[in-house]
């Protein structure tokens, strides 16, 4: 649906000049939430921000449905944003808010009216109408923004941190809200976020980014459970990385030798080494610790780290480094490992994942 073909952007010219954004290429499909996640100052708000039209790209191009984004002025484009700053007007109230969009574009009264109804309903918000926006909570604040920007019915909404001013308990209800409102108007949602979690639990897909580029995408469980990268592995979750010697690839099927000598069969990201040293990525609730002996890599027990939900190992590996096993808790199973224990840790095969740098 969005085509966005080589988007670059230099800020500054000379010896100041700047890439924020480096021969972007991504597809956005209709009705999907899409996620751009990735660390400050990557370009995530430059790339949302050049598709609303507060950015024009240095080269590439912007098309929705094969029509030209980019010589549309940002209020003539099928879009809206709703920024991280809700930027509500306090002396109006909460339906006046929402319909404020609507009258600026000469809509009839019914029909401003008819559409506050429906949006006031879509958010929950109905019973707070006639609030004045001064007088709400952060969180229902950030509902009217959410109406108001959807109450034009644009194609595509454009969110950029919007939960960030949110305390945990709120901003975890509203990712929730945020995927229902999705699903049921049915409008593309692109969404910004520096926050892992958010991006995991929301979207579609997700697009991870580091300095302009991005480095991967798809959908959360393939970004997560397949990094092609060591950026994206470090990036997303918690990852051990393990040095081995790739012995043969075949397709997204390799096998490697790892340090203690034992050999795994893993899983190879596209692209990257055919031989030689690599990096194996494992997640730490990907592996279990066994017996000494009877794992694939040997060594000694140095934390045992309880978290609640879960209890984190930390095992000097003999072949050097360190890996942290993560074990879901449960009430009947109490943890009788020590410290100081020999153990082995062991992971199935099709686990690791072989990295592409
Ligand atoms: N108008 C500008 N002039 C010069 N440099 C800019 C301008 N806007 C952004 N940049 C730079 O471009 C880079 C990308 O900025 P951008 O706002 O897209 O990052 P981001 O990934 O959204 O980060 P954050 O999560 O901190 O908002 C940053 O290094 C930023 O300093």
């Amino acid at each position: 649906m969005i085509e966005i073909d080589r988007v670059t952007k230099v800020f500054g010219a000379g010896a100041e000049a700047f890439r924020a954004l480096d021969a972007v290429n991504v597809t956005i499909r209709q009705n999907e939430f899409f996620t751009l996640l990735g660390p400050s100052g990557c370009g995530k708000t430059t790339l949302l921000r050049v598709m609303a039209g507060f950015v024009d790209p240095t080269e590439g191009a912007v098309t929705l449905e094969g029509d030209d984004l980019l010589r549309l002025a940002p209020y003539e484009r099928p879009v809206n944003t709703v920024f991280q700053s809700y930027a509500l007007f306090p002396h109006m109230t909460v339906a006046e808010n929402i319909g404020f969009g609507l009258e600026m574009q000469g809509r009839p009264r019914d029909e401003v009216r008819r559409t506050v109804g429906e949006m006031l309903e879509l958010v929950r918000m109905s019973e707070l109408a006639d609030r004045r926006t001064s007088e709400i909570s952060g969180g229902q604040q950030q509902r009217v923004a959410l109406a108001r920007a959807l109450a034009p019915r644009p194609r595509v909404l454009l969110l950029d941190e919007p939960l960030s001013a949110l305390d945990f308990k709120l901003r975890k209800d509203m990712q929730l809200e945020l995927k229902r409102l999705q699903s049921e108007t049915g409008i593309t949602f692109i969404f910004v976020t520096h926050d892992q979690e958010e991006a995991l639990t929301m979207s579609d897909r997700i697009a991870v980014m580091n300095e302009g580029a991005i480095r991967q995408i798809g959908s959360p469980r393939d970004i997560y459970d397949h990094p092609a990268e060591r950026f994206v592995a470090d990036f997303i979750g918690d990852t051990n990385f393990l040095e081995a010697e790739l012995l043969s690839k075949e397709e997204a099927r390799a096998e490697v030798r790892l340090a203690s000598g034992a050999a795994v069969t893993a899983r190879a990201a596209e692209g990257g080494a055919e031989a030689g040293a690599v990096t194996l990525a494992i997640r730490p609730e990907h592996a279990d610790l066994a017996p000494e002996g009877e794992g694939l890599l040997p060594g000694r027990l140095s934390d045992v780290v309880y978290f609640g939900t879960d209890t984190h190992f930390h095992v000097d590996l003999d072949a050097g480094g360190r890996f942290v096993v993560r074990r879901q808790n449960t009430p009947d199973r109490a943890e009788a490992r020590a410290p100081g224990e020999r153990v082995a840790v062991r992971f199935g095969a099709r686990v690791g994942q072989v990295l592409r740098d």
